[in-house]
């Protein structure tokens, strides 16, 4: 479904990504580990039209996502929850879940359709569309991230670094969420970036590891 090909970024005249090769297929789940700084949200970015290439492509259902700017990629299907989550504090949570798609300018019937699967999806989204974008704490602003990413990612979901920082409990709940999405769910892919991989359990059917920019020696160039 989404192919990377060689490709290389760089940021302040550094090479942060080197000639990743590799592929997230359809209804897989995919964890993408590596040390802090080794360029995991740098690949994210970099699938979600955040980040120029210095060379190689990006293409998804075939097509170069070149001239695809990041709205356009949403548009596509392509969910992304990045790390520090930013929810705006003077919305509601729930408005907070619609703005992609409204953004996208979405019907109505299909942004009540994708916040309905998104709330059975993520359960404990339910209580919390009401509240204010502001008031949730850092592990509820991750789950509400995750729904949001949900919102447009109805093919292909980013999360990046989800677990980091989630107490147990949540962690838990937020992987039953993920399996949860699988079932309901037997083509979209999740990707979900992580520098401690033993948070990740057995939720992944492949593992790729960054170390530097590069995908390690070994690594299968497209992980099924
Ligand atoms: N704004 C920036 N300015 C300069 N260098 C940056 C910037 N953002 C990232 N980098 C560098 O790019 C490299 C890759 O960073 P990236 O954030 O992709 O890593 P990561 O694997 O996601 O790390 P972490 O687990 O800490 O989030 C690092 O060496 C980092 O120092």
């Amino acid at each position: 479904m989404l192919k990377i090909n060689r490709i290389s970024a760089r940021i302040a005249g550094i090479t942060v990504l080197r000639k990743i090769d590799t592929e997230f297929p359809a209804g897989s789940l995919l964890a993408v580990v590596g040390r802090n700084g080794a360029g995991k949200t740098t690949l994210l970015r970099a699938v979600m039209g955040l980040m120029p290439l210095q060379e190689g492509s990006i293409s998804f259902d075939g097509r170069d996502l070149a001239s695809v700017p990041a709205h356009g990629r949403a548009a596509l299907g392509i969910g992304y929850a990045p790390e520090d989550r930013v929810m705006f504090p003077t919305f509601t949570v729930e408005e907070n879940l619609r703005l992609p798609c409204d953004v996208l300018k979405l019907p109505r019937a299909e942004i009540d359709r994708r916040l309905e699967k998104a709330v059975a999806v993520v359960p404990q989204l339910k209580d919390m569309l009401p509240r204010s974008g502001a008031a949730l704490s850092g592990g509820q602003g991750k789950i509400a991230a995750l729904g949001r990413a949900l919102m447009a990612g109805t093919r292909l979901v980013l999360l990046d670094e989800p677990f980091q920082g989630l107490a147990p409990v949540l962690a838990s709940q937020y992987g039953e969420s993920l399996r949860r999405l699988r079932e309901m769910d037997s083509e979209v892919c999740v990707v979900v970036t992580e520098s401690n991989r033993s948070l990740l359990r057995d939720l992944p059917d492949a593992t790729l590891t960054l170390e530097r920019g590069e995908l390690a020696v070994g690594e299968p160039a497209a992980a099924h």
